[in-house]
């Protein structure tokens, strides 16, 4: 027969498990890591809250180093560490965008230069964040059909038109690609093929921050407001954190601040939004066990049988 266990046995047990249960891996040590953190330094940003680290459950992620309070500024992220549209037209990449009509998305204009920048390899000022980067990502868009076959009906219609508008992303932009053929020494299609351009689209979707919308007069009017930020985007998601993010104007930095508080050694969360598992799946390639926002999709006509 079972013991019964006592009240401050049972707290202790459950404390036990939270911890365990989040209780991650330090990746500061490794080589990647070591590289990013110069080039942060290099651009004025230290960071003393938090470290890369691998968790159970969540994978690669950010771990704090001391506890951190209610409120707290948790990151904040200088200017010149974004990669916004200013980053691209300010590039090499600038001019052949300027003459190029209709003129290009700010969601192309970040997409070519991500190819771009990673076909120059050790040639890339931006190496040190690339490196960091995903090889490859788990959103449906990027599974085999037969794989996507096997995802609920409403969630394969919606992956089917995300790879549809993908795919027409890369058709429609093929000729831009080609004006930029004075740029490299190789053939632009066999840098700005559809598994590049893929790669890209997936990098700015799952890990971009959202910023005011600008508008720049060489790019088309769609709206400009995605920034990839460096380290800052090693944060996981969670549907029971609060953030406040966004770039202060002021300190020209963009700044994260946390409404909840953090252990020292958890790992720290943001909140990418209200998604529910299809959402996840579709935009970020991953579900979340305890999803606050989990729905169950009814079809049209479910109640005819009652
Ligand atoms: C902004 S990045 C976060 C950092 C990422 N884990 C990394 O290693 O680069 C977003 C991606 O992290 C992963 N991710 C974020 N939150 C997660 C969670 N709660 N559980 C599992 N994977 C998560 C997904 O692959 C998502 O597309």
């Amino acid at each position: 027969m079972h013991k019964r266990r006592g009240r401050t046995s049972r707290i202790r047990r459950r404390k036990l498990f939270r911890s365990s249960e989040s209780r991650g891996v330090t990746e500061s040590y490794k080589y990647e890591f070591i590289e990013l953190k110069k080039w942060l330094k290099d651009r004025k940003f230290e960071d003393t809250n938090l470290t890369p680290a691998c968790f159970p459950g969540t994978g690669r992620g950010l771990m704090s180093k001391t506890s951190l309070q209610e409120g707290q500024m948790i990151i904040s992220l200088p200017e010149s560490c974004l990669l916004t549209t200013d980053t691209v037209i300010q590039s090499y990449l600038g001019a052949y965008i300027t003459k190029w009509k209709p003129p290009p998305s700010p969601l192309l204009a970040l997409c070519t230069f991500l190819v771009s920048e990673k076909h120059a390899g050790d040639q890339s000022p931006w190496k040190p964040y690339l490196d960091i980067l995903p090889k490859a990502y788990t959103c449906p868009v990027c599974l085999e059909p037969e794989v996507v076959n096997l995802l609920p009906k409403p969630l394969k219609a919606k992956a089917e038109e995300q790879r549809v508008r993908v795919q027409e992303f890369f058709a429609s932009s093929r000729d831009f690609f080609s004006s930029l053929q004075p740029l490299f020494g190789e053939a632009v299609d066999s840098i700005f093929s559809y598994s590049a351009l893929l790669w890209a689209w997936c990098t700015v979707n799952t890990r971009a921050v959202y910023l005011r919308p600008r508008r720049q007069e060489c790019l088309s009017a769609e709206p400009d407001t995605c920034a990839l930020a460096p380290y800052l985007d090693l944060l996981n998601h969670s549907s029971n954190v609060q953030v406040k993010a966004a770039f202060n104007e002021e300190t020209r930095c963009y700044e994260l601040r946390t409404a909840s508080s953090w252990r020292k050694h958890e790992e720290v969360f943001i909140c990418y939004g209200h998604h529910d598992n299809h959402q996840l799946l579709l935009e970020y390639g991953f579900v979340s066990i305890r999803n606050p926002h989990a729905c169950v999709y009814v079809s049209r006509g479910w109640n005819q049988f009652h």
